[in-house]
């Protein structure tokens, strides 16, 4: 079984304390460091470490037992070419932290252990630290930086020179320009008759349960990369979607810059919009609302939230560490106005334009994993496209020609 002592792996938090535990992930000479964020998910660790949005960051796990049902396929595909359980097809995360990990597992879709993965993807893992305690401070002191070492030489967190240790700030980076598609692809629903319903992805870093929403509902979608000129194609689709994604929302200028055209664009009145958590962000700023980051962030599969309309709680997925400030939302001169409040800690959760069909949630309702409460809001924005091709009278939007669905590759191609 197991050792403990050979496998020795050092948790640090810049400025803080440091914990012993046991690497089960993979181990390299240098350290690895990042933003350390916790989510008190109890489930979908396959889907949280591959969800674009954890980029350059540390997850901590409050779930103390993670790994006991393995991890399914990171390739398998489902009936519309998309990845059938994982969110992107890569590990994103920069390192996790559990308090306990499962050597067993069993599951179905089981295809191999969560060690495995790691290893494989070059992850570091650490288990066997008091999870409660770093989620305590982190709590009190807000997200921070940290690192864990692996290198098997360490084998005290007393003999490391911590002055020494240099610390990746993922805040400071774009990294939306890292985990978007570099080129533009399209994903065809297999069933569509005579009028498809053309949806412009904006992928920033996009999780694959909204392209699975999109799709399975009836939509061809064409994926851009996050810095795409929209604002020039906007007029050929029946909708625009502006994706998740990881960091913060100011880096991305040129989609900040792209959306404010497209709002400001009189022939698009009636353009359809959805965006989500960072894609709420984008919105939001190029709205002239303002962001900010939060003490430590939301994520979890259970926060309630109210939606503003129907006066009714929604249990909510949330993966984020950015919010728009409410008092900014309230003031903007564009029509927006606030649409979910959160009720732990009654931060903004979404918006609406007050007669334009756009609105945008910052929590997840596509929630992969997590409730589905919130789906209906798939189906208000299918509700929407159906109107605006009604006004037009299903009139077939010509495609620019870079953007033809018969010349794109009809899934993301790697670079
Ligand atoms: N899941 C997301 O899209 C996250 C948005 C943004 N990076 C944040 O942390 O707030």
């Amino acid at each position: 079984m197991f050792d403990n002592e050979s496998h020795k792996a050092i948790f640090h938090i810049k400025n803080g304390p440091t914990f012993e535990g046991y690497s089960f992930g993979y181990n390299s000479e240098n350290h690895v460091s990042g933003e350390v964020v916790f989510t008190t998910s109890l489930v979908g660790y396959p889907e949280s470490m591959s969800d674009p949005s954890y980029k350059g960051q540390i997850i901590v796990f409050t779930q103390p037992l993670i790994g006991n049902y393995g991890v399914p396929s990171d390739s398998e595909k489902d009936e519309y070419n998309l990845l059938k359980y994982m969110e992107s097809s890569q590990l994103q995360c920069k390192a996790i932290i559990v308090s306990d990990y499962a050597w067993e597992y069993s599951h179905w879709t089981a295809k191999e252990s969560l060690q495995n993965w790691c290893v494989r993807s070059q992850v570091a893992a650490i288990g066997g630290v008091d999870t409660r305690f770093i989620v305590q401070y982190l709590r009190e002191q807000g997200s921070t930086l940290g690192c864990i070492i692996t290198n098997p030489e360490i084998t005290s967190k007393e003999n490391i020179d911590y002055e020494s240790l240099n610390f990746y700030d993922p805040g400071l980076e774009n990294l939306v320009s890292v985990v978007a598609t570099q080129e533009p692809y399209f994903i065809k629903y297999p069933h569509n008759t005579e009028y498809s319903k053309n949806v412009l992805l904006v992928d920033c870093g996009s999780k694959e349960n909204i392209v699975r929403c999109l799709v399975s509902r009836g939509a061809d979608v064409t994926v851009v990369p996050y810095n795409y000129p929209i604002h020039k194609v906007a007029k050929n689709y029946d909708g625009i979607f502006i994706s998740n994604g990881p960091g913060d929302p100011k880096h991305c200028l040129e989609t900040i810059q792209n959306l404010k055209t497209i709002l400001n664009d009189k022939d698009l009145i009636d353009l359809p919009i959805f965006g989500i958590c960072l894609g709420h962000q984008l919105l939001c700023l190029a709205a002239g609302c303002t962001t900010e980051k939060m003490k430590y962030g939301n994520r979890a599969h259970n926060i309630p939230t109210l939606d503003l309309i129907t006066n009714q709680c929604v249990i909510t997925s949330q993966n984020h560490g950015y919010v728009v400030s409410t008092d900014s939302l309230v003031k903007n001169k564009f029509g927006f106005k606030e649409y979910f409040v959160n009720l732990n800690d009654n931060t903004n959760e979404g918006m609406i334009h007050e007669n334009r069909p756009i609105f945008s949630t910052q929590f997840h309702p596509e929630a992969k994993g997590g409730p589905q409460d919130t789906s209906y809001l798939f189906d208000n924005y299918f509700k929407n496209i159906e109107e605006y091709m009604a006004k037009s009278e299903n009139e077939v939007k010509p495609f620019t020609d870079d953007l033809n669905p018969e010349s794109l590759p009809t899934e993301r191609v790697f670079v």
